[in-house]
């Protein structure tokens, strides 16, 4: 994209409103707009930051052996009930009615509906075991939505469902989950932390918190010093053997971690010393074991092996994909601005024409321009060089192209790291080799 003709308000001063500084840095770098209380624009740049995240999600998701599904937002109050959440669920609950005077929801999440909807098209216990997801907007009328996306009202998750014949398929999904989603966060470019968790209103006894360490965090976290240094999310485990997926969850879960909920003194107190860590986490992502809490409530069984209908076991899975890009800035920013990681930056590089008018330096940049096409953001405005490399390192991109009409009459460009600062001289085609 031409920045001169993109919609990427990038700001100079910090809005008053902002708190933490992702808030602060996505209002600055023009990815986000908020429109009221809790419930934002995705402006172009922030839009390509979220569908990279959404799209690491299918990815491992696909891996993992889920189905991507698509349900709506809108829900019927009736569905809720079934399971008895309707008047349980509390005022995070946004209830509206139709123009028929029926009484409809704003899902702030799906276990009833894909329940139901199992429940109406699989009735053998060959139809199972089933895993399925979606990525979808859910609303949940936060009575103090802050920190920008970090809690909103109006937000971006990944909800997946599994659907097993019996507790141990059911632990299998669980650990099939523990792996995708460490392996998610990896690729993402940080590291989170898997920490035992309470269960809310969701249910069920079995519960773990993915969490990014920040000392903004909202979550008070105690976890063993190892879980910075340990590889967490390698390829080396096969979803298909069921002795991997045992081994990596020992792995994830053997080491000490937990929310402060969920703290255990005497646990703690079996941690060495020096490898006692306590801090703030941003909950990324969190996976819950409920078994048939919502197939008994919502009578959905299947005709089991020998005959007799059994209540499958189930388990949900979500993960903060509006969240994580805010969390993810916590984690990596400087005092100039965002450091995207690789994999989720909204553009590769920005190319910054310093001399703007000049024919040598315009060609060069028109031909970097076209050489990395939708992965780079050329600053073509008319600005002074000094407001380019501000906003180039506020965005944030991996890379800043930088070109001056001396070295374009050599046919050189400079080539500056964002995230360790490194510069380089180089001619174009080597220059376009790091960056790709
Ligand atoms: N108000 C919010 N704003 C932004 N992200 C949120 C908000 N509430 C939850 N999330 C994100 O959504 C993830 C999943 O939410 S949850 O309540 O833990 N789990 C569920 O809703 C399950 N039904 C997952 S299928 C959380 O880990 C968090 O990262």
């Amino acid at each position: 994209m031409r920045l001169s003709r993109s919609l990427i308000p990038t700001l100079k001063e910090t809005p008053a409103e902002a708190q933490i500084v992702s808030h602060r840095l996505m209002l600055r770098a023009g990815l986000i707009r908020q429109q009221s209380a809790g419930i934002y624009a995705w402006l172009p740049a922030g839009l390509r930051v979220l569908h990279n995240i959404a799209n690491i999600v299918r990815e491992e998701q696909a891996r993992a052996g889920s189905q991507e599904i698509l349900m709506p937002t809108i829900q019927s109050a009736e569905l809720w009930r079934e399971s008895g959440r309707y008047d349980a669920y509390g005022p995070e609950m946004l209830r509206i009615r139709d123009r028929h005077d029926r009484e409809m929801l704003y899902g702030p999440t799906n276990e009833e509906m894909l329940t139901a909807i199992m429940r109406d098209s699989v009735q053998s216990y060959r139809d199972l075991p089933q895993m399925l997801y979606q990525i979808q907007w859910k609303f949940r009328d936060e009575v103090r939505p802050r920190f920008g996306v970090l809690r909103g009202r109006e937000f971006y998750m990944k909800d997946g469902y599994s659907f097993d014949l019996d507790y141990e398929g059911a632990v299998e999904s669980y650990r099939r989950m523990m792996l995708a989603y460490m392996r998610t966060f990896k690729r993402m470019g940080v590291r989170a932390v898997p920490m035992r968790a309470d269960t809310g209103p969701i249910g069920g006894n079995l519960s773990h918190e993915f969490h990014i360490l920040a000392p903004t965090g909202e979550s008070g976290v105690f976890y063993d010093s190892s879980f910075e240094t340990i590889e967490l999310g390698d390829d080396a485990y096969d979803y298909e053997a069921r002795a991997d997926l045992d081994a990596f969850f020992d792995r994830m879960t053997s080491l000490y971690a937990a929310t402060d909920e969920k703290h255990d003194e005497a646990a703690w107190a079996k941690v060495p010393e020096d490898r006692r860590r306590e801090g703030r986490g941003i909950e990324v992502g969190q996976i819950f074991y409920f078994g048939t809490k919502y197939s008994q409530a919502m009578n959905f069984t299947v005709v089991g092996p020998d005959g007799a209908r059994l209540h499958p076991e189930m388990g949900s899975y979500g993960i903060g994909v509006s969240r994580l890009t805010g969390a993810i800035i916590e984690a990596s920013h400087d005092e100039a601005g965002i450091i995207w990681p690789d994999a989720i930056a909204p553009f590769r590089a920005s190319i910054l024409n310093l001399r703007q008018g000049d024919q040598v330096t315009d060609a060069l940049c028109e031909r970097i321009y076209d050489a990395l096409g939708r992965d780079a953001l050329y600053d073509d405005r008319e600005a002074r060089a000094g407001e380019k490399f501000a906003d180039a390192d506020l965005m944030g991109h991996p890379w800043q192209v930088i070109v001056g009409p001396r070295g374009a009459a050599k046919g050189q460009v400079e080539l500056k790291h964002r995230r360790t600062g490194e510069r380089a001289e180089l001619d174009i085609e080597s220059a376009l080799a790091k960056v790709r």
